[in-house]
């Protein structure tokens, strides 16, 4: 698990680890940890490949600590024969940080001579932003903004100095321009905003470097599961294990209307492990549910579930519609002492039926922004740009576990840190997906995990899914559909077994 923290925690926390230091080794650290990584990338032949002796280095300093790291990391190339430059953009300059690169014969331009500072850019192999760290707050202002727009176009190799300038240490949140950064050393605990897009978009690799701030962290705000976390979460058919032992699933989608969604959403709960499969449908998504997925047991419904027989958890809403009798149907899973998982046509019901949320058993909702928008009362804008915020406040405000789909998929419950994912590609953006990740991860439910643990191996392996179906081998992605993902689930379960 990778976990991170918002900015109070870390000043907290670094507070406590500094009364007990002498002054000024916590930036000797976090430099040593920066210059260390820029050696490693300019000598490692695949990004610059020439070594550090003679690389031109750019440091783009702002007025704050943050600078103060970069200078110090800049002075430990320097003595390494670097040929480092300052670019000088705050209103100070942290002065030990610049007397330190000086003495070892880095140089200082400031950014008013802009033509001086573009050259540099220009001529730079790496370049390290040390311009803003968790200090930042809004957009960029001048002239921070326009040498992040210079080194993205410069072509050198770009570390950002704990996070990149102009993202939100705490939420991600990216105001106008921001450096856009290959590698992103930070320092003592993840940030939320490293995890979380849109900041995480900006941050590339992002390597932690240990300055033992560890004793002094409280529990995360946010965390990121890595492939051993999901594989010991899932449950392993043992010798002993039967249908029922390995979770049967009821799925209650599709209508007259709307019949693929049925057959994704089964698709994914079939190749995602469950124990049997129970859908229950009108006749036309019936009938193709079978002929696709024979292994699953249909029943027709009318109104009533009565003859669908025992589940262990319930998927609802998948092009279920949103008429009286769909709304009748799910207020009946809903009334079950089983964990729901409610998606599609199931979450536009619920932004009117909020009530039928009120109830005990596990509640799990995986709406994308727009729903989300919808059943918060706010718009999908709002929801894209503050991802962090809406899941939390959802979570609270509906008493259910919420993922949030999108281009990173976060999973909050109340009280607990949210989950960000990070598997997917861009590649999953496309009709029909989302039914596959709902199947999955209600067979998750129904295998025993708890709805976070669910949410977040699901999201996990269908990213992974995704990813594998795009990019099979390594050699250039392409265009994927929602049946790719259900076939290459079982891959992605592989890759967790290893
Ligand atoms: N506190 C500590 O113990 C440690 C801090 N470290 C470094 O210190 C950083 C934090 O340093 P600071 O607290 O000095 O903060 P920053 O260096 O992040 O920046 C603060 C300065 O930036 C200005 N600023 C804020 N938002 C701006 C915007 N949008 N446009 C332009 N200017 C803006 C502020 O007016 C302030 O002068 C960390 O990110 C990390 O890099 C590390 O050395 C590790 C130890
Ligand atoms: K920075």
């Amino acid at each position: 698990m990778r976990y991170a923290h918002e900015v109070d925690k870390v000043r907290t926390a670094e507070r406590a680890l500094m009364a007990r230091l002498p002054e000024g080794t916590l930036m000797r650290r976090a430099a040593a940890g920066l210059a260390a990584v820029c050696a490693r990338l300019l000598s490692s032949g695949r990004e610059v490949g020439l070594g550090v002796y003679g690389a031109p280095i750019v440091l783009l300093v702002g007025s704050g600590d943050n600078g103060g790291d970069a200078l110090y990391a800049g002075a430990g190339l320097a003595r390494r024969g670097a040929r480092v430059t300052a670019i000088l953009a705050g209103a100070k300059t942290h002065e030990g940080g610049l007397a330190a690169l000086r003495a070892v014969g880095g140089r200082a331009v400031p950014a008013t001579d802009e033509a001086g500072a573009a050259a540099e850019i220009d001529r730079a192999d790496l370049i390290v932003d040390g311009m803003l760290g968790i200090g930042g707050r809004g957009g960029l202002r001048e002239p921070y903004a326009s040498l992040a727009v210079r080194a993205a176009d410069s072509g050198a190799v770009v570390v950002a100095c704990d996070l990149p300038s102009g993202i939100d240490a705490s939420t991600g949140q990216v105001d106008g321009p921001a450096v856009q950064a290959d590698v992103t050393v930070t320092f003592g605990t993840y940030k939320p905003g490293l995890l979380v897009d849109p900041g995480a978009r900006h941050a590339g690799v992002v390597e932690l470097v240990d300055i033992g701030l560890g004793p002094y962290l409280p529990d995360p705000d946010v965390c990121a599961p890595r492939g051993d976390d999901v594989a010991a979460w899932l449950p392993r058919p043992t010798h002993e294990s039967d249908k029922y032992r390995r979770g049967v699933v009821g799925v209650l989608a599709g209508g007259e209307a709307f019949t693929g969604a049925a057959v994704l959403a089964v698709g994914g709960a079939v190749h995602g492990g469950a124990g049997m499969v129970r859908f229950a449908s009108s006749e036309h998504p019936v009938e193709l549910v079978r002929q696709r997925w024979p292994e699953a047991v249909t029943t027709v419904i009318g109104d009533s579930l009565d003859q669908v027989g025992r589940v262990q958890a319930w998927v609802a809403g998948p092009g279920l519609g949103t008429d009286e009798r769909a709304e009748a149907l799910l207020a009946q899973v809903l009334a079950t002492d089983l964990p729901v998982l409610v998606d599609a046509d199931g979450l536009t019901i619920l932004s009117r039926r909020r009530d039928l949320l009120w109830r005990t058993p596990p509640t799990l909702l995986t709406p994308h922004a727009g729903e989300l928008a919808r059943l918060l009362g706010t718009d999908a804008a709002e929801v894209e740009a503050r991802r962090l915020e809406h899941v939390r406040r959802a979570a609270e405000e509906l008493n259910a576990t919420v993922l949030l789909k999108g281009s990173t998929t976060v999973i909050a419950e109340a009280e607990r840190p949210v989950r960000v994912n990070p598997t997917g590609t861009p590649w999953l953006a496309t009709a029909g997906t989302g039914d596959v990740l709902s199947g999955l991860t209600g067979t998750l439910l129904a295998g025993g995990l708890p709805a976070i643990d669910a949410a977040a191996a699901g999201a996990y392996l269908h990213g992974l899914a995704g990813r594998l179906s795009a990019d099979p081998n390594g050699a250039g992605a392409a265009p994927i559909s929602a049946y790719d993902v259900v076939d290459a689930l079982p891959a992605a379960f592989r890759t967790l077994s290893a």
